[in-house]
């Protein structure tokens, strides 16, 4: 799946999504390493995307072999298929914090900062991440960078007066559009758009994350900043999968 972006300057630019012609393979062994992490007894935070795919069709195998979980989602595609493959999905009343997320991202920094939201799911897998003693993530190679910013950061707003969002976004040194999908606007799980926001690059994510929660209309962006993740799994091409724990 493609999705075409509009910037203002009227040039597009396409960001591969999942299922184009990212490395399956890579993603495939680092989500199978990062499942090895869960034990009988824990509560799992499902992340979203075709690497966190691969973590859900990895842990519904190790279900079906016995091993013991309740499990939240963190969108409504993982949640149906974490039930396709046969984990338990679990209500959020029922824990008071998750044990692990495994999560996919679209870029990693040389500081473990992500951008997420490639998929839309942005504002649920925060969450979930936030709420778990362990998040770990699992990329291929692709998705490391020296600086974040070559993805679009995805940044989810309400409907409501978006173009004035949206505005308050392009001052920020952007160029922003809302992300379509069919030719429509696409709509995440809690009903709201997402402005793709195409930075030069973004040196100071702390910074831009403070600026952007002080916008009115914006709901989260798909920055996640360290301290968040403490695992982060690398799956290699050739083959190679790199298994480090984020102090
Ligand atoms: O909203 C989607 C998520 O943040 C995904 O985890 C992210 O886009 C990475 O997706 P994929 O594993 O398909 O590359």
């Amino acid at each position: 799946m493609t999705v075409s972006i509009q910037t203002d300057s009227n040039s597009s630019r396409t960001l591969q999504q999942p299922d184009s012609t990212v490395p399956m393979e890579a993603k495939r062994l680092a989500a199978e390493k990062a499942v090895a992490h869960v034990e009988s007894g824990m509560v799992v935070g499902l992340g979203t995307g075709s690497t966190a795919s691969w973590a859900i069709k990895a842990l519904g195998e190790k279900v079906r072999a016995g091993l013991e979980i309740r499990a939240v989602a963190s969108s409504v595609a993982s949640e149906q298929l974490a039930q396709e493959v046969g984990i338990p999905v679990t209500d959020f009343s029922a824990f008071s914090f998750i044990d692990v997320t495994i999560d996919g991202a679209d870029e990693v920094d040389a500081g473990v900062n992500l951008i997420k939201g490639g998929g839309g799911a942005l504002v649920r897998e925060k969450i979930l991440a936030y709420n778990s003693r362990h998040f770990i993530v699992v990329v291929d190679e692709t998705k490391l960078v020296d600086t974040l910013g070559e993805f679009p950061l995805p940044v989810e707003i309400i409907p409501f007066a978006a173009e004035l969002t949206l505005g308050q976004l392009s001052s920020l040194g952007c160029l922003t559009s809302i992300r379509q999908q069919d030719g429509k606007d696409f709509i995440t799980d809690n009903s709201n758009l997402i402005a793709d926001c195409n930075f030069p690059t973004i040196t100071a994510p702390s910074s831009l994350h403070d600026r952007l929660a002080r916008i009115p209309g914006v709901v989260e962006s798909g920055l996640f900043l360290q301290p968040m993740v403490s695992r982060l799994i690398v799956g290699y091409q050739d083959g190679r999968i790199e298994d480090r724990l984020i102090e």
